[in-house]
């Protein structure tokens, strides 16, 4: 584990040059105002009503712990990640061995929540990346996909957080992820088509450049896509 000055400096010229920002989650100022305690006290009797309003009798034995329980899954679970403070820390490491191909990450899983409908999102990430000098650990990779996915989200964001946060960490442009994903509010409910699912991929450095590396990584993770 290392943190190399000269790979800090390159990390901080990237995100000058490359965060702007428009993939950010839109957070109002005054969002982590709150503790955790006090948000799942507030979202405890918004369920509450809600649930009140759908004339549901909350004496009963099996409903009484819902406002409760829903609360804590939003704060504590499901959108966890939207506190900074959760952000993983993902220890890099030399590139001693000079490995100088693609790494695949692939069949990360990913669970979600849509935006929209506050329904799931459920699918897999696959990731890439050609080291640029570190390597970062295999399961850091896995963890900045479950921090990103656990935030309202729409699929398109997500994918550029996840590239932008390991871009950020590897100190390199050299980033791809491809999410192909269910939507439960595409399939359970509105149109109701259970078998379709959502593609999108978000290519940085060589990836973008280089249709060869886009064509290995795809077959890496068996997914046919024309250019
Ligand atoms: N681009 C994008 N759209 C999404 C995502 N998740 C859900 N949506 C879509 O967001 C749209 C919201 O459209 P609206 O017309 O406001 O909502 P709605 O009336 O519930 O739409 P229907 O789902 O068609 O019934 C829907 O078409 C959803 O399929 C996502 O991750 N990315
Ligand atoms: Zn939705």
């Amino acid at each position: 584990m290392k943190t190399d000055p000269a790979l800090e400096t390159s990390r901080e010229s990237f995100m000058e040059d490359h965060f702007t920002g428009k993939e950010e989650t839109p957070l109002r100022e005054d969002a982590f105002r709150l503790s955790d305690e006090e948000k799942i006290d507030r979202i405890r009797q918004n369920v509450r009503d809600i649930l009140l309003t759908l004339g549901m009798d909350l004496n009963d034995d099996s409903l009484r712990g819902t406002p409760d329980r829903v609360a804590k899954m939003y704060v504590k679970e499901i959108f966890a990640g939207l506190h900074p403070d959760r952000r993983p820390k993902s220890s890099t490491f030399d590139n001693k061995y000079k490995y100088g191909e693609m790494l695949v990450e692939k069949n990360i899983t990913v669970y979600s929540t849509c935006e929209h409908h506050l329904l799931p999102i459920v699918g897999k990430a696959h990731i890439a990346y050609i080291s640029g000098g570190s390597v970062v650990g295999l399961s850091k990779m896995n963890r900045i996909v479950d921090y990103y996915a656990r935030r309202p989200q729409v699929q398109e964001r997500m994918n550029i957080q996840i590239v932008r946060e390991l871009q950020r960490v590897l100190g390199t442009e050299d980033v791809a992820c491809v999410i192909d994903a269910k939507h439960l509010c595409v399939n359970s409910r509105g149109i109701r088509d259970v078998d379709s699912s959502t593609v999108t991929s978000e290519y940085g450095g060589r990836f973008k450049e280089e249709e060869s590396l886009r064509r290995e990584f795809l077959e890496y993770i068996n997914l046919d896509t024309e250019f």
